[in-house]
């Protein structure tokens, strides 16, 4: 039997003084899926999830979670689904022992904070007040608060930005962590990397509407330039041989070196060209777009 989605949103529109930040989006997050949301700056992915988490009330569109809806039944969603505070939200003195306890009791079944600071590893800092702790400890304790409740579903907004890499694959490995403890994430991203490595699915926001959703492997094969072939020629290559190409998506030539996007129908081509024009082709590589090429092209008109 199909279970019912852990979040749905169906045709969410909000308007901020008459202008649209979302504007028609639909979205449903399966039980224990890591589910993105992705686009660029003031695409609406904030407003969307702070309508999930009931902050915000939509103009219209329905929004449920575990059946709850976020606004008229605040309270019982706020039990279901964690969010992760702002960083004003905390004050500077609080320790992190007490910002644990406190928040623990804000919940009926809370988890024991105990194995979940040592889960953090914020047992070293538990008498560390928040305003001393780095951005990487902040981020952990966060995450924290976010499941001491012991929530089926989880917020996670834009968790890793600021961080170093190592702070943020470890991060990473929280998430994991935290979806094989079987609890739900949605998570809203600006790093391709991470929405490659972490997300089931991703949805592609775009001007408040969903440009795409998909697996991140569909996200690239449905992009334009999902294959990507280079070479440095060992002479140079006529313009107009190169955009003749069937299925071209882009070229782009930096160093004496093309990078071509395109299908195989577009590397098979490109051989060919090179076999006809008796030019050798050094350091050739295929290799599939990556996230971030298809997340440019899927939201190319924006930027245009
Ligand atoms: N409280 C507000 N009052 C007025 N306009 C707002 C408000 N909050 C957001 N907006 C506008 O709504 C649009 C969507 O904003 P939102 O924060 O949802 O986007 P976002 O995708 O999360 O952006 P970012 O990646 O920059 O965080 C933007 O144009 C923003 O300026």
């Amino acid at each position: 039997m199909p279970t019912r989605p852990v979040i749905e949103v169906t045709e969410l529109r909000k308007s901020y003084a008459g202008r649209p930040a979302v504007d028609g989006v639909s979205l449903a997050v399966e039980e224990g899926e890591i589910f993105g949301i992705l686009g660029p700056n003031g695409a609406g992915k904030t407003t969307t999830v702070e309508c999930v988490e009931g902050l915000r009330v939509p103009d219209s569109g329905r929004v449920r979670v575990t059946g709850l809806d976020p606004v008229t039944e605040h309270e019982a969603t706020r039990r279901v689904l964690g969010a992760q505070l702002q960083e004003s939200e905390l004050q500077a003195k609080i320790t992190v022992r007490e910002a644990l306890e406190l928040y623990s009791s804000f919940y009926p079944s809370p988890l024991d904070w105990r194995p979940l600071a040592e889960r953090l590893g914020l047992t070293a800092k538990l008498t560390t007040r928040f305003a001393k702790l780095s951005g990487g400890q902040k981020q952990r304790l966060f995450i924290a608060l976010a499941l001491v409740g012991n929530p089926r579903a989880v917020v996670l907004d834009e968790l890793t930005t600021g961080l170093d890499p190592r702070a943020r694959r470890d991060t990473w490995e929280l998430i994991e962590d935290i979806r094989a403890n079987g609890v739900t994430v949605l998570l809203v991203t600006h790093f391709m990397e991470e929405a490659q490595r972490l997300c089931d699915r991703i949805a592609v926001i775009d001007k408040g509407r969903v440009a795409a959703l998909d697996t991140p492997a569909g996200l690239i094969r449905r992009s334009a330039g999902a294959t990507v072939i280079s070479f440095t020629p060992s002479a140079p290559l006529d313009d107009r041989d190169l955009n003749a190409l069937p299925a071209l998506a882009s070229v782009a030539y930096k160093d004496g070196r093309v990078t071509l996007s395109g299908t195989d129908e577009t590397v098979n081509a490109v051989i060919t060209l090179l076999a006809r024009t008796r030019v050798t082709a050094h350091q050739l590589r295929v290799t599939d777009a990556t996230l971030d090429d298809a997340f440019l092209d899927l939201t190319k008109e924006a930027a245009a």
